[in-house]
């Protein structure tokens, strides 16, 4: 496996500047999952290190190379699309095998065998080796299209959105695995998602991006517990985070330069005290099986907070808010530090 490394990367599309002057280093055997909504140039980003793009500015290095003067083909990734871009006419075994069987490989029959069986065996489709590709599930079909890319072992593994066409069941099973195996093979992967969950569960790093910026790349911890700014707050968390003007809560304790105070589920206790704090009114019960989210809305406000499956509380009932350890923003939407 090899190290990525993105200096100062452009692509701009006209005067469209997709990817914007973006320094990223994803260490061997390490995986970083790119976050961001759409146009945010997660697609473009994996492109230009798999070489189907080029760089208006900057450097693509792979293992230390710069990958310029090579095609996608000699780069030695292997990129997984959201849609699973199958050989229809061939059987998944063959699908599978493919990869391996490429002139330059030199691989025997045995071990193209072997790394087939491993692949399918992972991946829970080894009873369907024999079925042509078009005669299965949607499902099927893109764990075909995720081990096409694992039976090889390249240097990096390229993965945009894999997971987002399969149901909840399915997404949250092939999350695991793909840790996992991710793990077993000490890949380097660099994924990318809108889905926060995937995010969050399955990275040893997550870059956030806006508009073609690298704008936060840290821990999922750190992105969750010390975002940079308000944008990056917004990425993370369910219910999300409730920004409100900090006149709402006029007399806590607050950094100077406090415009925004961010208050995330953990930050906010309700009871019916009460208290000198603001008040709230249960303007909603929203049941979620387990939990409950409880949208307030305070004064001028709306907020939204967990609790428990077991609340006694009822729409309409007064509450009395306060806030432990919030998160504190300043106009420009820049966090400061409490
Ligand atoms: N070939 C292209 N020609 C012109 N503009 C492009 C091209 N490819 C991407 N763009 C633009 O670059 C920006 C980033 O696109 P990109 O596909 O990288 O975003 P993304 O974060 O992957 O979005 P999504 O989640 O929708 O896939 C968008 O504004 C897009 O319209």
């Amino acid at each position: 496996m090899a190290e990525i490394h993105l200096e100062s990367v452009t692509k701009r599309f006209g005067d469209v500047a997709a990817v914007q002057d973006i320094d990223l280093v994803v260490q061997d055997g390490e995986f970083v999952v790119l976050l961001g909504p759409t146009g945010a140039g997660k697609t473009t980003t994996l492109r230009l290190i798999a070489g189907l793009e080029k760089p208006t500015e900057g450097r693509v290095l792979i293992g230390g190379h710069d990958a310029a003067p090579r095609s996608p083909a000699e780069r030695d990734v292997a990129f997984v699309f959201q849609q699973y871009s199958l050989y229809p006419h061939l059987s998944v075994y063959d699908n599978l095998a493919f990869p391996l069987r490429a002139p330059v490989r030199r691989q025997s029959r045995e071990d193209i065998h072997k790394a087939v069986e491993r692949v399918a065996r992972m991946l829970r489709i080894d009873h369907k080796l024999e079925n042509r590709a078009t005669r299965l599930s949607g499902g099927e079909m893109q764990r075909v299209a995720i081990g096409r890319a694992l039976v090889r072992q390249p240097s990096v593994y390229l993965m945009d959105e894999p997971l987002s066409s399969l149901d909840a069941k399915l997404r949250s099973e092939l999350r695991l695995e793909l840790q996992h195996i991710q793990r077993d093979l000490g890949a380097t992967m660099l994924y990318v998602t809108h889905d926060q969950i995937e995010a969050m569960t399955m990275a040893t790093r997550i870059g956030v991006l806006d508009h073609g910026r690298l704008v936060q790349i840290g821990t999922p911890r750190e992105i969750y517990e010390s975002p940079r700014n308000t944008y990056v707050a917004t990425r993370l968390g369910m219910p999300a985070i409730n920004l409100l003007p900090a006149g709402a809560f006029a007399g806590a304790a607050m950094p100077p330069g406090t415009t925004l105070i961010g208050a995330r589920t953990e930050h906010i206790v309700v009871d019916r005290g009460q208290g000198g704090g603001p008040r709230a009114r249960v303007e909603w019960i929203e049941h979620l099986g387990d939990q409950n989210h409880l949208h307030l809305v305070m004064g001028d406000h709306r907020l939204v907070t967990l609790v428990g499956a077991d609340t006694n509380l009822s729409v309409g009932d007064e509450l009395q808010v306060s806030l432990r350890r919030p998160l504190f923003f300043a106009a420009d939407g820049e966090r400061i530090a409490a």
